[in-house]
């Protein structure tokens, strides 16, 4: 097996959004959770987009793992890696984004690196280098209260550099309209004058198209599935695939039981837990209990859940708005309570798949993450979309047998998507 693209995404969430797009737009696409064991068996693809879960661990560890998932991917024939981010560039003045960008460019051979979160479906626009989620600048979006990675400055030329050791340039919307020749140009005036990585506006997908024409012609990228999108079509443009990509045969039916955890408080998981309270049992954990009293709280949980569980759906959920958070965040620090209460969710999510759901629903790129890697799934086949960067996923390898899944970013899904998405997976 010899794939086109490679891609090494910082969780979850963000690398099934990023495969639903490959898939989208023609490329068979493997999503794996890390580097796979050797004896796992993987169907013919175009891509792969590995799993990390390295978007809020210390830089040096994020480097560490995303350079050695590159050299796998270069390994399985990978012209081409791009490094997937949150489209709201998620990140703090640490990293991790242009630690690993820089890292991956050097293993690379160097020279600029084309960096744009832009991904105009869900509404993420880089004007002038700075992020807009919707209407709102980034820094006046919900991601301002964002329980892990706050983000207060739109202007992404500054939050990047503020986090890299080379400059960072811009590549504005002019350059990238004035054509694709134009717009490599500057990424490589700019790596002549020193700047390692250049943010790219991106407003429309037609700038996207553009941009992944250029990024091809270079060994690293870093996006999200705006670039993806971008990649995709100028490999199926350039006849090295062929494009026929479907994903409709990986919903069959698993059967088994269904479950829905939550771990994202974002504005957009919040009301989707009210929604879904309208038409299934909804467990809200109390996360102060939890971090107080760990075990009788997961056994409780699970309790609660195992009782009701064989009449239909139930969603668990430890998210909470955010002043809820904050407190909690200023009484156990930020780190430990998001630490324990994933842990507490992902203990929850692997017990009842011992109860037996075959049919999991998670929201929240790190809850997601945790729960995967206590279910220790390999890969996932990438099915149709629910909801725009949501696919439905089915395991490959698992030792459970068969299962369907949804790994909801955040900020994803309209505010039935609990439903929606399980109305999917039978
Ligand atoms: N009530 C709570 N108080 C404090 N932290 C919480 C609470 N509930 C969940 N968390 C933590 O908040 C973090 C949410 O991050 P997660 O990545 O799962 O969601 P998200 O950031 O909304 O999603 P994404 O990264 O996909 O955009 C996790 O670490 C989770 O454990
Ligand atoms: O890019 C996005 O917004 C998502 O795929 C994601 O990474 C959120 O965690």
């Amino acid at each position: 097996m010899a794939i086109s693209l490679g891609s090494i995404a910082d969780d979850y969430t963000g690398a099934s959004d990023l495969a639903n797009t490959l898939t989208k737009n023609g490329l068979r696409t493997v999503q794996t959770v890390g580097i796979p064991d050797p004896s796992l068996a993987l169907p013919d693809i175009d891509a792969v987009v590995v799993s990390l879960k390295i978007r809020s661990v210390p830089a040096s560890e994020a480097v560490n793992a995303a350079t050695e998932a590159e050299r796998w991917l270069r390994q399985q024939g990978a012209g081409h890696v791009l490094y997937k981010i949150c489209s709201t560039f998620d990140s703090t003045d640490a990293g991790n984004i242009g630690p690993v960008t820089e890292a991956l460019s050097e293993a690379a051979g160097g020279g600029g690196v084309l960096v744009t979160p832009a991904f105009p479906e869900t509404g993420r626009t880089v004007y002038l280098g700075h992020l807009f989620v919707g209407g709102q600048p980034l820094n006046e979006s919900p991601l301002k209260d964002h329980p892990l990675n706050p983000m207060h400055d739109a202007n992404l030329v500054r939050v990047l550099a503020r986090q890299s050791r080379g400059a960072v340039g811009l590549i504005d919307l002019a350059a990238i309209a004035a054509g694709a020749a134009a717009a490599k140009a500057k990424l490589d005036a700019l790596a002549r004058t020193g700047a390692t990585m250049a943010i790219a506006d991106a407003i429309f997908e037609r700038d996207l198209e553009t941009l992944g024409e250029i990024a091809l012609e270079t060994p690293v990228s870093t996006g999200a599935s705006g670039l993806g999108l971008g990649l995709a079509r100028a490999l199926v443009r350039s006849g090295r695939i062929s494009g026929s990509a479907t994903g409709e045969d990986v919903i069959r039916p698993v059967g088994g039981l269904s479950a829905i955890i939550a771990g994202s408080c974002s504005k957009a998981t919040l009301r989707q837990i009210d929604v879904a309270e309208r038409v299934m049992p909804v467990l809200r954990l109390d996360p102060e209990r939890l971090l107080a009293a760990g075990p009788d709280q997961i056994a409780a949980a699970i309790s609660w859940a195992g009782d009701r569980i064989s009449a239909g759906p139930v969603v668990v959920a430890a998210s909470a708005a955010p002043e809820t958070v904050s407190r909690l965040q200023s009484q156990y620090g930020r780190e430990a309570s998001g630490h324990a209460i994933e842990t507490a969710t992902s203990i929850i999510a692997a017990e009842l798949v011992e109860r037996g759901v075959r049919r999991l629903v998670v929201a929240g790129g790190e809850t997601s993450g945790a729960a995967v890697d206590r279910l220790a799934i390999p890969a996932f086949l990438i099915g149709p979309e629910i909801a725009p960067g949501v696919p439905v996923l089915r395991t490959v390898g698992n030792t459970q047998g068969d299962m369907l899944l949804a790994l909801k970013s955040g900020n994803f899904g309209g505010e039935d998507f609990f439903a929606a998405a399980l109305a999917m997976m039978r």
